[in-house]
């Protein structure tokens, strides 16, 4: 068996895009997967399922569901108590079809089945910005590495990113840009829609409502970054996890799941990840930390994991929705809500990821750092 780490490759293949990147520290060329019959040491993750437990039994473990073919309006309320309650939920009747969900997956499960040579000319690049095939930095800092490949893309990008890995720009390369191109243009507008719908169920919406003014600078300058992912099928599958626990650092992420499930959700007392169902044509919908801090706390960004399968390979696919690099978000404090003053320090993006950089490795959290503590609350 092969194994390829920045280690192992920089030295012997100077030329590689994916040594070059490696030496950077900004991708590490990933293990062959394809035909791996053992888990290596360097994927091997002890202690992974401690906390799967059976799921409560009354019937509090179903992750929620969230309908809008009933209308906008009518779906407020079961997103509001969604993500207060669990910073995530299966998003349905969204207007997207299951067949052009499919569409888009099957373009993405072709990338990844492209030679390895291939996909290392769309490797991350130093100075690249957070683009590109290979593991997303804050990633690279466990010591084990996940069971996936990656492909981290900018919408706006999608057509130039993508003539590295299909120079020719031959009919692969226009059917997968495509369909990216199609996805983008969804989640897009359907992040317009949740956004709106997020601002009702705080109380904020409308122009001449408290929020309305923030409500369309949120709108107006969104970004959004595609990040593929590649679980392959796994020997062993209780030895490694497809991506560690984690919170999305940005406003709300959606994820297409294939239908083969992986993704969980961490719930609390007692701790145990709850398994999202791969329901075709549904989309996930997770609240990241700039929320959880614009909304004061009051919707939650939510720990979650994939794990990975013996049978099947699984692809995801998150739309991440966040605000321009140079917004400060700051929490959104109104007569409604439980907290009379911000509690979170008001964070740009790249603030906020360095913070939560600086702690990789400890038990403090990034958004306990930016907590304000309840003395200096009552001195400002
Ligand atoms: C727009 C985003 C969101 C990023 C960073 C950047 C591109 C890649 C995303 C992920 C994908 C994998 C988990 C995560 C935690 C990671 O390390 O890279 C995500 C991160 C975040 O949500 O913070
Ligand atoms: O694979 C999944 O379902 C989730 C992926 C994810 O959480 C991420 O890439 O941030
Ligand atoms: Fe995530």
């Amino acid at each position: 068996m092969q194994i390829m780490t920045s280690s192992s490759t920089s030295p012997t293949s100077p030329t590689s895009p994916l040594a070059a990147a490696a030496d950077n520290g900004v991708a590490a060329a990933y293990f062959n997967f394809r035909g791996a019959e053992r888990v290596p040491e360097s994927h091997v993750w002890k202690g992974m399922h401690e906390k799967d437990t059976a799921p409560v039994a009354d019937g509090g473990d179903a992750v929620p569901v969230v309908d809008m073919s009933g209308g906008d309006d009518a779906a407020v309320a079961a997103v509001a108590r969604a993500a207060e309650e669990w910073g995530g939920f299966l998003l349905v009747g969204h207007g997207v079809t299951a067949e052009a969900l499919a569409r888009v997956e099957a373009q993405a499960a072709r990338l990844f089945a492209l030679p390895a040579d291939d996909k290392a000319r769309g490797a991350r690049r130093p100075g690249g910005g957070n683009t590109g095939y290979g593991v997303p930095p804050y990633l690279l800092r466990y010591p084990k590495q996940m069971w996936a490949e990656g492909y981290t893309f900018p919408p706006p990008a999608i057509r130039d990113e993508f003539r590295r890995v299909w120079p020719d720009a031959g009919d692969d390369y226009h059917r997968f840009c495509s369909a990216m191109e199609e996805y983008d243009a969804s989640m897009r507008a359907l992040g317009e829609r949740l956004l709106a719908m997020f601002f009702k169920a705080l109380g904020l919406a409308g122009d001449d409502a408290p929020g309305g003014e923030t409500e369309r600078k949120i709108r107006d300058t969104l970004t959004s970054t595609i990040h593929l992912n590649m679980f392959p099928r796994c020997p062993d599958p209780d030895q490694v996890v497809g991506l560690a626990a984690h919170t999305d650092s940005g406003f709300f992420t959606f994820i297409l799941q294939s239908p083969v499930p992986g993704l969980q959700l961490l719930r609390h007392r007692p701790d145990r990840w709850v398994t999202v169902p791969g329901t075709p044509g549904a989309l996930i919908v997770v609240v990241g930390d700039l929320f959880h801090v614009l909304t004061n706390g009051r919707f939650h960004s939510v720990f979650h994991r994939a794990v990975v399968n013996r049978e099947r390979d699984r692809i995801s696919m998150p739309y991440f929705l966040g605000p321009p690099a140079n917004m400060k978000v700051t929490p959104l404090v109104t007569a409604g809500s439980p907290e009379s003053k911000a509690v979170y320090q008001a964070v740009t993006w790249p603030e906020y990821m360095a913070i939560r950089d600086k702690l990789f490795g400890t038990n403090i959290s990034a958004l306990s750092m930016i907590r304000i503590a309840k003395e200096e609350d009552k001195e400002s």
